[in-house]
Parts: C-alpha cells; sequence; structure tokens
C-alpha cells in the first residue's frame, strides 16, 4: 500500500531522488507539494493543479474539522471525493493550526482546548481525535498530532514539550488502525540539536512509514535552519521519506534537498501571487509596479506554464490594478508551475550528479547573494 523507493544519493551532498507508492498513485522525490488548506488549492480546479505536474496536494485536518465539518466530509465518501482529487493527498493534523491560528488555547497531557477562530466556540483535538480526523478524510498520508512550539522558545520549553509529543506520536500509532494510509511521525525539539536527536531516536524506534521535521521554518533565521535540519536528518531512516513542513521559497528547497529532505510543502507560492508577487527566473517581481505597465514580455521568458505562454506582464498589472479575478489565477498557475520545475530541475540534477553546480546557478541567476 505505501512504499518508498530510495533510487539514488548524491555524492557531494545529502540530496536523494526517490520514489513514494500511495494508493492513489506514485510521487517522485524530491517533491513541493501545493497547499489546499481547504480542499482547494486556492483559484485552481483540481483539472489546472494535475496540468502544473503537481503529484500530490496537502490539507489540513484543523480547517476541514471546523468547515465543513467530518459529518460532510464522510458523507461525501471521504476527500478525494469531495473535492474531486484523484491523486495522492497528504493531511496535516492539526498540531501547527491549533497553535498558529486560535488564540487562547489549553495544553494539557490528554490535548488541546481551544476556540476555533472563526465562531469562538470551544473545541477540543487530541491525538486520538487527529487520528479519526484523518481518517474520516482518507488522505494517503497522515500526520500524528504535534506542538509545534514557538520559536524562540526555552530549552525548558522545548524539553517538555517534544516530550509530550513522542508520548502524543505513541498514541497517535496506536490509535491509527487504517492499513490503506501511512501515519509519519513528526520530529520536534526547536534549535536544540541535542533534543532533536532525543525526539527523532525516540520517534525512529516507534518504526513510523516516514519522519517530518515540524518546528522549523517558523520564524528562525535559514542559517539556523539549516544548521538543525543536518544534524537532524542525521537521525533519520535512509529508506523512510523525509519531510520539511512548511517551506516553499527556492532557497529553502535547495537547502532542504541538500540535507536530505525528500518532502516539502509551503502556502508561500499561492499565498504570494494573490498578492501579486510572483517568482521567475531572475528573482521575485512585484507586478504591480508601474516598471510593468508597457512591459509585454511574459512575467518569465524561462518559463512554460500558460500564464507565461499566453499573457504580458502589461496585462497581469492592469489585472492586479483593477482586482479582477482572473490576475490571482493566472499569478497562482505560474508561481505553482515555478516551484513544481524547479523541483523537476532539482530531481533532473540529482540524476545527472550536477545538483550543488544546478544550485549555484539558480541562486546567482535569482539573485540570491549567498
Ligand atoms: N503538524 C505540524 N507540525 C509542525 O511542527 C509544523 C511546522 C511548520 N512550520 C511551518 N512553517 C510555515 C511557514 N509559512 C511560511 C509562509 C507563510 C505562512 C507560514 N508550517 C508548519 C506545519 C507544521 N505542522
Ligand atoms: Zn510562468
Amino acid at each position: 500500500m505505501f512504499k518508498f523507493e530510495l533510487q539514488k544519493t548524491a555524492k557531494d551532498s545529502k540530496a536523494r531522488l526517490g520514489k513514494i507508492i500511495t494508493p492513489h498513485g506514485e510521487i517522485e522525490t524530491p517533491i513541493f507539494m501545493p497547499v489546499g488548506t481547504r480542499a482547494t488549492v486556492k483559484t485552481m480546479t483540481p483539472e489546472e493543479v494535475k496540468d502544473l505536474g503537481a503529484q500530490i496536494i496537502l490539507s489540513n485536518t484543523y480547517h476541514l474539522f471546523l468547515k465543513p465539518g467530518m459529518d460532510i466530509i464522510e458523507k461525501a465518501g471521504g476527500l478525494h471525493k469531495f473535492m474531486n482529487w484523484d491523486k495522492p493527498i497528504l493531511t496535516d493534523s492539526g498540531g501547527f493550526q491549533v497553535f498558529s491560528l486560535s488564540g487562547n488555547r489549553k495544553i494539557t497531557e490528554e490535548g488541546v482546548e481551544f476556540r476555533s477562530h472563526i465562531d469562538g466556540s470551544k473545541k477540543f483535538i487530541s491525538p486520538e481525535v487527529s487520528i479519526d480526523i484523518q481518517n474520516t478524510l482518507g488522505s494517503d498520508i497522515i500526520m500524528a498530532f504535534d506542538e509545534c512550539a514557538p520559536y524562540p522558545s526555552s530549552y525548558e520549553y522545548i524539553y517538555d514539550s517534544m516530550m509530550r509529543t513522542t508520548r502524543w506520536a505513541e498514541r497517535c500509532k496506536a490509535h491509527h488502525t487504517r492499513e490503506d494510509q501511512a501515519l509519519f511521525g513528526i520530529i520536534q525539539g526547536g534549535m536544540y540539536k541535542d533534543l532533536r536527536e532525543i525526539s527523532a531516536k525516540d520517534l525512529v524506534s516507534m518504526d513510523f512509514p516516514g519522519y517530518a521535521v515540524g518546528g522549523l521554518s517558523v520564524g528562525e533565521p535559514l542559517e539556523i535552519m539549516n544548521e538543525v535540519l543536518d544534524h537532524t536528518t542525521e537521525f533519520m531512516p535512509q529508506n523512510k521519506p523525509r519531510y520539511l513542513m512548511g517551506v516553499g521559497s527556492p532557497d529553502y528547497l535547495f537547502e532542504a534537498v541538500e540535507r536530505g529532505i525528500d518532502m516539502a510543502d509551503c502556502v508561500l507560492p499561492t499565498r504570494i501571487a494573490r498578492n501579486g508577487t510572483v517568482m521567475t527566473s531572475q528573482g521575485k517581481l512585484v507586478i504591480k509596479n508601474a516598471k510593468y505597465k508597457e512591459d509585454f514580455s511574459p512575467l518569465d521568458p524561462e518559463c512554460d506554464c500558460y500564464t507565461c505562454r499566453n499573457y504580458s506582464r502589461a496585462y497581469m498589472r492592469h489585472l492586479f490594478n483593477v482586482d479582477e479575478i482572473l490576475g490571482l489565477r493566472l499569478a497562482t498557475i505560474h508561481n505553482l508551475r515555478f516551484l513544481i520545475k524547479l523541483m523537476e530541475d532539482i530531481r533532473e540534477s540529482i540524476r545527472g550528479d550536477y545538483f550543488l553546480e544546478f544550485k549555484s546557478d539558480f541562486y546567482r541567476k535569482y539573485g540570491y547573494n549567498k
């Protein structure tokens, strides 16, 4: 039902090629996963997401639990049917969202009491509740219920939080029964290398089919993320997928792949698209800038997406200037294609043993002065 095949590891970095096999299809790694938090990749139809080359999308337990609620999704026959997406889906467990979205919440050993960010009503999620929700959603890869501690946090806080997350992971594993879903453990430990090692070893001993590195991309400098990540992947099994949560700009993706990460997700490309910022091979571009008023070239001359093949920067600037919905869609198509294509090129560079050269060429053109 769920399998990971490690196909190649680079000689001069920890970058690797792999393939994940799930009941809804195969996923070539390294992979970027578009986010469809509330059962839609915002402004895109599933067919458009597929045409962009997306192999798997992400959705969120927390949001779907609140709206439309599990009753409706159950009656719809699960999330795939409900949203008309027949490829793999990964669902996050609600841990991050509860801690980052709802204001007041109470964490106990049992779980987390919080108020819905929609109507303020009292809600409760525990490891068992999170697993039950994800079982109902029917996603192919589900995540353990964890606490993503804020940055910065004290050593003591991270230690207690990480140990509780490990106890919650045990409860998730004990409660999860669906054979056709792969439950990933999530490694915590903040920015403390010794705690990352403890968390990784404890979770690896529970033998999950895959592991995520949580608690990163929470505002820490990229250098710190890199250091913590480089250390953490040392304790993650070679033969299982490694998923870095919440990462989605070109540099973060390159740095993560270089340190042995296979999967990543982020709302960034779709979110910045909706406010008119697009990623191009020459760096980011804010389309509302007056300098594009009469620029009839495509967003990115090197891009093969529908938007770049059919529309100009001047037209895109016009659409954003007059708040036309088409602008949101065309910019989203471009940004998603840009990252999906980047991951295709990264996979090709690992296959051909030129990943590090590809990375430095890309950084130079994109304007990263690293
Ligand atoms: N269950 C769970 N556990 C985590 O530790 C976690 C850690 C995460 N870190 C992020 N970062 C997202 C950063 N993102 C950047 C672009 C704007 C919106 C926020 N997402 C995460 C999701 C996560 N989910
Ligand atoms: Zn494009």
